[in-house]
């Protein structure tokens, strides 16, 4: 049998732990790498032993009838207490059995208090912890915690989550990039013209105004998950997949990555969604959704040049955006190569770039290369091949959680790397404060403000 390890959520009664994490537990459960989890959920409001109980249920869904997943719901409890409580701490452990992986689904601030409070007490041995985005507010508020939290833990033991690495897309890119001689020659200044990274959502603010109305679409997703991704388009060939080699990697790209010619008032664009329809559906303005404070001006589209000062990488624009209420889905890398240097003579029409677009949702891959016509041989046209990368097994939470369990940081972020992507969007976050860049907007349910070019891809 395998060993029992326990999973405490800090925050079990907010929104992420209900949508992403049990529903990913559930998964990993379900899986081979099934591992025996007792479960404990605390957070200031009450519940009673009935209501987590359903909880737990509803989120796991489909996935409650492995043997694993029956066990977690039989011994599942919440514990309600302050967890910036040193004795409420304490209990939670006693109630644990095995190793202890404390998962902080908290917002920074509260964090760093709880963390406070672990180094009052006596930790478990095997204790890891587990935090969510944003880590930190800032360059020097992610070195503050990862100080604090070295005091409590080992860094082996600090897992800073990204469910976006461990979204099956995401690793999907390592192969395609190394083991397939069409693109590793290729991966370079000398081929490729442009790199996007687009994530829209037509999702609005679904009632998380307390958290995003302070992040923004710049924090919320291209401080962390798009630069991640943009790391591992970018980064060199690792000696291996194991965490040492494949973070140290990461690293060394993002320390080389800047905000385009260091100028955040050309680099970057930044939108608010006003009323309109998604969907067939009215949806208000961000300003007048519930919780959000109009004098904050917060982006629910960002859009950011980066540059890469490496040799593979030198004069390439790196583009991420992302954006809610937007009119379609659009998540995907889109990496544009460069023209040929020439044509044969005679052959006609427009040779249209070749494009490589890794949809991260739904998962396909799709090559788009100039081919001769159809009807006339000699006129060339462009001609898409796409696949279906098929379903993966886990969650992207499955997978994170399944890492943090088999004491596998590979898919967690480095602190340095935590430290480095603050500071490769703050002349972005000071431009914005200071209103160097407008604030446009845009209807829900469009593809930004109208001016904005890029959206005419999709
Ligand atoms: O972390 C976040 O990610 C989601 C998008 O990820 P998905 O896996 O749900 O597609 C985003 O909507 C949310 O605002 C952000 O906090």
């Amino acid at each position: 049998m395998t060993e029992t390890s326990t999973l405490i959520i800090l925050g079990a009664s907010g929104d992420l732990t209900e949508r992403l994490l049990l529903p990913g537990l559930a998964s990993l459960l379900k899986s081979d790498r099934g591992v025996d989890v007792k479960l404990i959920g605390t957070g200031r409001s009450e519940r009673s032993p009935k209501e987590w109980d359903a909880v737990v249920k509803t989120a796991f869904n489909g996935d409650a009838g492995s043997d694993l997943a029956k066990r977690t719901l039989a011994s599942s409890e919440y514990i309600q207490g302050d967890p910036t409580s040193p004795a409420h701490l304490e209990k939670l452990f006693e109630a644990s059995e095995g190793d202890p992986v404390m998962y902080f689904a908290l917002p920074p601030a509260i964090s760093v208090k709880v963390i406070k409070a672990l180094e009052k007490i006596t930790l478990p041995e095997g204790l890891r912890l587990a935090l969510e985005k944003p880590f930190g507010s800032d360059e020097a508020g992610a070195r503050d915690l990862n100080e604090e939290l070295l005091k409590v833990v080992s860094e082996d033991r600090i897992h800073r989550t990204d469910h976006f690495l461990g979204r099956s897309t995401v690793l999907d890119i390592i192969g395609l990039r190394f083991a397939n001689r069409l693109f590793e020659p290729v991966w370079n200044s000398d081929n490729i013209a442009k790199v996007e990274i687009f994530y829209d959502e037509i999702l609005g603010l679904e009632g998380r105004a307390q958290y995003y109305d302070k992040a923004g679409a710049l924090i919320d997703m291209i401080q962390s998950h798009l630069l991640q991704i943009l790391a591992i388009i970018a980064m060199d060939a690792p000696a291996s997949i194991d965490a040492v080699e494949l973070r140290s990697e990461i690293a060394r790209v993002l320390r080389a990555t800047w905000v385009k010619d260091g100028d955040p008032i050309t680099a970057s664009r930044r939108g608010q969604y006003a009323a309109g329809t998604i969907s067939g559906k009215e949806v208000p303005a961000y300003a007048d959704e519930d919780g959000v404070d109009d004098a904050r001006q917060t982006e629910t589209l960002a859009e950011v040049e980066f540059e890469i000062k490496t040799r593979r990488w030198a004069g390439v624009p790196f583009v991420l955006r992302s954006g809610k209420g937007m009119s379609k889905i659009r998540k995907e890398v889109l990496i544009t190569f460069k023209p040929v240097p020439v044509l044969p003579a005679g052959l006609k029409g427009a040779s249209s770039p070749d494009s490589l677009r890794i949809e991260i949702s739904p998962e396909t891959l799709e090559l788009g290369v100039t081919t001769n016509g159809k009807g006339n041989p000699f006129s060339l046209e462009k001609s898409v091949f796409k696949t279906d990368l098929g379903k993966p097994e886990l969650t992207p939470y499955g997978e994170v959680l399944s890492g943090i369990f088999h004491d596998d940081p590979t898919l967690s972020i480095r602190g340095d790397v935590a430290e480095r992507c603050w500071a490769i969007v703050q002349p972005v976050i000071d431009a914005w404060k200071s209103n160097m860049v407008p604030l446009e907007t845009y209807p829900a349910g469009s593809s930004g403000p109208v001016e904005w070019e890029t959206s005419k891809e999709a």
